[in-house]
């Protein structure tokens, strides 16, 4: 039996520029968007037997594109606050990593999968180990996501070929599985803890498989100096000469940047990932975002872990962008509203290669999209909805969530994942790892 509905009377914010803003209906067949119009929904589409939800009173608008983040770190939320990069990670995150089970990673990459549900988030970018584990999230929970089992190279021969050796055994098990909604990246973890020469390896790997690559750069300071001080260049060059962007690649942070470097990541056509919360809380720098994006550089936005947002609320990430870059710049008009809500969810899309599949409400694409409900005082005057979505809404305000045309959420309601119970392993796998 065909999967068809039909949303009567919703406000639809599309993201498409043709047509921004549609009052009216939308329908799905399948896994895809199958009709978006204005006014009452024509008598053919209703007389396809769909399934009739209630638009009244709810915004529409594409699920949001998470494109950076560490799931299974919601268990480390809160434990280690206030910290710069270095420390927070090395004193205190990697220890604590280092006695992760697949048991662990299931419960925190599922208590994240949860939040993200219930915060508007339909698309994820996963960066971690015990990668399996994850997908199996994925593929219970609904949402689609990127995953990529990032490698650290601080470590014996040995040990780096088998941690690429698991990163190509990973790609080959899932990319494309889930029905599709499982794609597969290749991630050396940073330029600070991978040699040269096992960058280049993970580049080849991802070149043999057809798959794009994702990184941490230019994070912090600190990291540039060090990089110049070990290779003799800045993270950007040292990369570019380890071929990382001779293909699509997708980096994390990109805080600390000269012109120069802005200019060839432009050329390179390398996507970046905007964490602003990460970047606040462990001090790491204000990313150029307004000079990325004039250059031309697609800029999405990530949470970052939970470790260090300590939510995983993709509102928040496109209020900041709208807001952090004003203040720095001194300018009003950087990063304008309708611009950061394309950085939470078209721009995502194109970060992860999605770009034609979801991130816009469009015939033909994906049915991932999300429901916000505006009867609350922070959405009237019923004027600018796009304002009120980055300005004043958070994702406590998402009511509904579909993936592939299958519903995650109703009325706030987990349909996919049972959250009392993820709400207790999780909690239980914190306090073994405490303990
Ligand atoms: N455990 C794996 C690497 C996992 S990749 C994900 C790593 O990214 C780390 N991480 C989380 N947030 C950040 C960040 O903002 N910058 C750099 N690394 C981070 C996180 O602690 C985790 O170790 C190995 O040994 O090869
Ligand atoms: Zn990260």
């Amino acid at each position: 039996m065909k999967n068809r509905w039909l949303i009567e009377n919703g406000t639809f914010i599309t993201m498409d520029p043709q047509q921004p803003v549609v009052e009216g209906w939308l329908a799905v067949e399948n896994d895809r968007i199958a009709g978006l119009g204005t006014g009452q929904a024509p008598d053919e589409e209703r007389k396809l037997g769909a399934e009739l939800v209630d638009g009244r009173g709810k915004l529409y608008l594409p699920g949001l594109i998470n494109t950076h983040g560490h799931a299974a770190m919601s268990l480390l939320r809160g434990l280690a606050d206030d910290l710069r990069l270095q420390d927070w990670l090395e004193n205190h995150m990697w220890p604590m990593e280092a006695k992760f089970t697949g048991d662990d990673v299931y419960w925190g990459t599922s208590i994240a999968a949860a939040e993200m549900i219930l915060s508007g988030t339909t698309t994820f970018l996963d960066m971690y180990d015990h990668m399996d584990r994850v997908a199996e999230v994925v593929e219970q929970s609904g949402l689609r996501a990127v995953l990529t089992r990032g490698v650290i190279g601080l470590c014996p021969p040995d040990v780096q070929t088998a941690k690429l050796n698991d990163a190509i055994g990973f790609a080959k098990s899932w990319h494309g599985q889930a029905g599709g909604r499982i794609r597969v990246m290749m991630s050396p973890h940073a330029p600070y803890t991978c040699p040269p020469d096992y960058i280049e390896r993970i580049v080849a790997a991802a070149r043999e498989l057809g798959l794009p690559l994702h990184t941490h750069m230019s994070e912090t300071a600190a990291e540039v100096a060090q990089n110049v001080k070990d290779y003799g260049v800045r993270p950007v060059e040292h990369l570019d000469r380890l071929g990382l962007f001779s293909g699509p690649s997708l980096v994390a942070h990109a805080v600390h940047l000269t012109d120069e470097e802005i200019a060839l990541l432009a050329e390179r056509g390398v996507a970046v990932s905007h964490n602003p919360v990460s970047n606040l809380k462990l001090a790491s720098g204000v990313a150029r975002v307004p000079e990325l994006l004039k250059a031309g550089v697609t800029v999405s936005l990530g949470t970052d872990s939970a470790a260090s947002n300590n939510n995983l609320d993709l509102f928040e990430e496109i209020r900041l962008a709208a807001l952090l870059h004003k203040g720095v710049t001194g300018d009003p008009t950087a990063v304008p509203a309708p611009e950061a809500l394309r950085m939470g969810t078209v721009y995502g899309a194109k970060s992860l290669g999605l770009e034609g599949e979801t991130g816009v409400l469009q015939p033909g694409l994906k049915a991932d999209l999300i429901s916000v409900r505006t009867n609350k005082p922070h959405f009237v005057p019923a004027t600018d909805y796009v304002s009120h979505l980055v300005y004043a809404a958070s994702g406590a305000d998402v009511a509904d969530v579909w993936v592939d045309g299958k519903q995650l959420l109703r009325e706030r309601q987990l349909l996919t994942l049972d959250a009392e119970r993820i709400r207790f392993e999780a909690q239980r796998a914190f306090d073994r790892l405490r303990a």
